[in-house]
C-alpha cells in the first residue's frame, strides 16, 4: 500500500507543511531537531491530531476523513503500552480481535507473531514480568498482528538501554524487510536507526522538509547542519568554487567538488572528524597541502576508543587519548585544524 501524504497543521504559532510518498513495503525515516514537527506529523497520519488541511491516501483510499480506529494504522512508540492485566498472548491477540477475528484465530495469529519476534516463551506472562526490551518485542508483535496498512514507529528504541536497543533495531530490520507489506514511517533522533531501517529519509526543520532522499546519500552528504550533526560529520557552508568552497567570510576551503556541485551556487564542504588533525595554534605549517582552520576547543568526550574534540565553531576532530595529553588540549584552548583537500567533498546545499 503506497502512502501519499500532504499535511498542513497549525499548533499555536507553529506551522507544519509537508508532503511525501512512501511506496508499499518501504520505510521513510523522519529526522529533525526537537520541535521540528515530527510528532505532529505522526499524529496527523494516525488521526490523533486534526490537520488544517490533509490529503492522506493509501493506494488511493482516503484516510484523512476517517477517525483513528478506522485507519488500519499500527503505532509503535517508545512506551510498549501493554495492558497490564492481560497475558502477553492476549495483549497480542487483542489486535486481530479488535479487527473482528474470532478468539481462537486471534490467538493463533498472536502465537505466530510472538514467534516472529522471538518472544514465544513469554506468552503466558503478564507484562509486569518482562524487561523493557522484552516488552518492546511484544509491542512489535502486537503492532504487526493487526496487519496494518500503515505502520508508524515513534522513536521505538528511545526508551531502551544500550544493550537492548541493538537487538530491537535488528528485530525491526528483520520483520520490516521480510514482511514488506505496509508503508512504514519512522520518527527517530538516531541516524543508526535511519541507516538500519529506512530506505529514505526526510529531514524536518521548523515544520518544513529541508532535506530528503535515499538514507545513505542524505547521511553521507548532509546539506543542513542538523543532519551533519546527527550523522557525526563536519560541514562548512558557503559557495562552491573551482578549488572547493568559499565561506561567507571569504576563506577558501580546498576540497573536491561533487559531480552535482556547481561553482557559484550555495554549497557545503563535508568531511569526517577522523580526517581532521589537530595542531597547536602557533605551530609551523604542518606540511603537505592542507586546509588550516583556526578553532577553539569546546568539549572533549570519549567516542569509542578515541576522543571526539568539538570546537566552538561546531567542527569535530577525533584523536587518541595520548594525542590529547601530548597537545595539552582542554576547553578554551586555541588550536588549528588541518584537513587534507582530498578528504573534503563539496556538495550542493539544500534549498532552505
Ligand atoms: N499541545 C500543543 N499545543 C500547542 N503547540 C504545540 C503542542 N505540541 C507541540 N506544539 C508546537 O508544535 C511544534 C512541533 O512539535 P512536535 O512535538 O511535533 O515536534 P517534534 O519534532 O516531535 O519534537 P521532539 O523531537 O521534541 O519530540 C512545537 O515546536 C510546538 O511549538
Amino acid at each position: 500500500m503506497t502512502l501519499h501524504a500532504e499535511i498542513g497543521l497549525a499548533r499555536g504559532g507553529f506551522e507544519l507543511s509537508v508532503g511525501f510518498d512512501v511506496p508499499a513495503g518501504s520505510v521513510l525515516a523522519i529526522l529533525g531537531p526537537n520541535g521540528s514537527g515530527k510528532s505532529s506529523l505522526l499524529g496527523c497520519l494516525a488521526g490523533l491530531l486534526a490537520a488544517r488541511q490533509a490529503v492522506i491516501t493509501l493506494d488511493g483510499r482516503a484516510l484523512h476523513g476517517l477517525p483513528a480506529h478506522a485507519r488500519a494504522v499500527g503505532l509503535l512508540s517508545q512506551d510498549p503500552l501493554l495492558f497490564p492485566h492481560l497475558s502477553v498472548l492476549d495483549n497480542v491477540a487483542f489486535a486481530p480481535r479488535s479487527k473482528g477475528e474470532g478468539r481462537a484465530r486471534s490467538r493463533e495469529i498472536a502465537r505466530h507473531w510472538l514467534a516472529e519476534v522471538d518472544a514465544a516463551e513469554f506468552a503466558e506472562r503478564r507484562p509486569g514480568a518482562l524487561s523493557g526490551g522484552q516488552a518492546q518485542r511484544v509491542a512489535v508483535a502486537r503492532a504487526l498482528a493487526a496487519a496494518p496498512d500503515l505502520l508508524l514507529l515513534d522513536e521505538p528504541l528511545a526508551a531502551l538501554d544500550v544493550d537492548a536497543a541493538p537487538a530491537i533495531r535488528g528485530l525491526l530490520r528483520r520483520v520490516l524487510s521480510t514482511h514488506r507489506i505496509a508503508a512504514t514511517v519512522l520518527v527517530t533522533h538516531d541516524p543508526l536507526d535511519a541507516l538500519a531501517l529506512a530506505d529514505h529519509v526526510l529531514v524536518l526543520a521548523g515544520g518544513k522538509a529541508v532535506e530528503r532522499g535515499p538514507t545513505r546519500e542524505v547521511l553521507a552528504a548532509p546539506r543542513t547542519a542538523f543532519t551533519a550533526r546527527i550523522a557525526g560529520l563536519n560541514l562548512i557552508a558557503g559557495t562552491a568554487v573551482e578549488e572547493g568552497l568559499r565561506t561567507e567570510d571569504g576563506a577558501l576551503v580546498a576540497g573536491m567538488l561533487a559531480p552535482d556541485a556547481v561553482a557559484g551556487e550555495p554549497a557545503v564542504a563535508v568531511f569526517e572528524p577522523s580526517a581532521v588533525s589537530v595542531y597547536p595554534a602557533e605551530d609551523g605549517h604542518p606540511g603537505s597541502p592542507r586546509n588550516l582552520i583556526p578553532a577553539v576547543v569546546s568539549v572533549l568526550e570519549p567516542h569509542g576508543p578515541v576522543i571526539r574534540l568539538r570546537t566552538t565553531s561546531g567542527l569535530s576532530a577525533e584523536l587518541t587519548p595520548a594525542a590529547v595529553a601530548d597537545l595539552g588540549l582542554e576547553p578554551g584552548l586555541g588550536v588549528r585544524l588541518a584537513v587534507k583537500a582530498t578528504t573534503i567533498t563539496v556538495h550542493p546545499a539544500a534549498a532552505q
